[in-house]
């Protein structure tokens, strides 16, 4: 198949999260977006905030279709827009791989111009309302050609990958759903574990809860209905991760019993072996920015000032995380810079008033 040398028209079946989040990003690369979902709602929405137009019957085959449904949705979807010859090529988008493309092979559909993927940026919210253009800049995006793919399909996908700013990577469809069960379904499965002892905890721990508890459960508010999915598409490799969380659990309890010692500082030194491999941001070293703290009165136009500071002392943001204090008008924002840029920083704030410790 010959492989195209810019995207002209796309087609985005699904305009929830991701689906209007990759319509968005294409829009702003001058792109045609043709939407469509089996909600008309959900199209209505995705068209009114810029990520396209309704799809019409009787339109041209776009470049490319993109299949934005939930895992088990997706196999059914791609025969049926084939059916129509909705486009060219096309893609998925779908967290789990192998069983889709499985079940996509069994229907019959033809799987030369279907390149499986998965870009690994998204959120705990679902629908249009909560698409960004900028969800998929420098975050992973797995592409799982199988024998039969053509080459050219798989071109096309890639560039569609990397004009919403993500960066491709090749890998087997089986090994992709070890991969994502181990960094991010099991994850999801102990964030709700974790949430869930908060369902009858008492006011005053609730009152208590910092940050820490909120990063570990913030997953943990994605939409159940589409989790089950993901999760029962994926359950046997997502089962063995969960078996190893519970017997470190199980060991760690039992240290505890009997007054913490090695058990317990064998598991926090491990979890933090494994957190310092994590890749940072764009891939990079992890761990390569310094925090500037800053305590701001929690107000309104406080966070642009702050921001704005930045901007003047010439020091570019990478990160930032806002800690509220229960009950007081005051917030700490943590602000992740280079190494290089953090006194500077820390100056001009000082300077134009802010509280910036250490
Ligand atoms: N939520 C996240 O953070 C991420 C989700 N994904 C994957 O992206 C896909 C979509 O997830 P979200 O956008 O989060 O969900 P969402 O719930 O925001 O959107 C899904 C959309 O698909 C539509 N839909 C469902 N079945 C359909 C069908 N048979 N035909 C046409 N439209 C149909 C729904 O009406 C809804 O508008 C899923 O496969 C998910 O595994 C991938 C990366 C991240
Ligand atoms: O909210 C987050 O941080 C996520 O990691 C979201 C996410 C959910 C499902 C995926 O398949 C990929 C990413």
């Amino acid at each position: 198949m010959r492989p195209i040398g810019a995207l002209r028209r796309i087609v985005v079946i699904g305009t929830g999260l991701i689906g209007t989040s990759v319509a968005l990003a294409l829009r702003e690369r001058g792109v045609e977006v043709s939407l469509a979902d089996r909600d008309p709602a959900s199209v209505r929405l995705a068209a009114e905030i810029g990520a396209g137009t309704p799809m019409r019957a009787g339109d041209e085959p776009a470049d490319v279709a993109v299949l934005a449904v939930p895992p088990a949705a997706v196999a059914a979807t791609l025969l049926d827009a084939q059916k129509r010859g909705l486009a060219r090529v096309y893609t998925d988008v779908a967290s789990v791989k192998a069983r889709p493309l499985r079940e996509a092979a069994e229907l019959g559909c033809d799987l030369t111009c279907f390149v499986a993927g998965h870009p690994l940026a998204g959120s705990e919210r679902s629908g249009p309302a909560a698409a960004r253009a900028d969800l998929f800049l420098g975050r992973p995006w797995a592409l799982c050609p199988t024998a039969d793919t053509d080459a050219g399909a798989l071109e096309t996908v890639t560039a569609l990958a990397r004009e919403c700013g993500a960066q491709t990577v090749v890998v087997d469809a089986a090994e992709h759903d070890q991969a994502v069960a181990l960094v991010s379904h099991a994850p999801h499965v102990v964030a709700a574990a974790v949430a869930a002892r908060l369902e009858q905890a008492p006011k005053v721990a609730l009152g208590l809860a910092g940050q820490g508890v909120r990063d570990v459960t913030r997953i943990a508010a994605g939409d159940p209905e589409l989790w089950i999915g993901i999760l029962g598409s994926n359950a046997l490799p997502v089962a063995e991760v969960v078996d190893e969380v519970a017997a470190d659990l199980t060991a760690v309890a039992a240290a505890l019993r009997e007054g913490a010692g090695p058990g317990v500082s064998d598991l926090l030194e491990r979890g933090g072996t494994g957190r310092r491999r994590l890749p940072g941001k764009h891939g990079g070293r992890p761990g390569a920015y310094t925090v500037v703290s800053v305590v701001i009165p929690d107000r309104p136009g406080e966070l642009a000032l702050l921001f704005q500071a930045a901007g003047v002392a010439g020091v570019n943001i990478e990160d930032v995380t806002i800690e509220h204090s229960p009950g007081r008008a005051v917030g700490v924002v943590e602000l992740s810079v280079d190494p290089s840029a953090a006194q500077r920083l820390a100056e001009e704030l000082r300077a134009r008033g802010w509280s910036v410790p250490g």
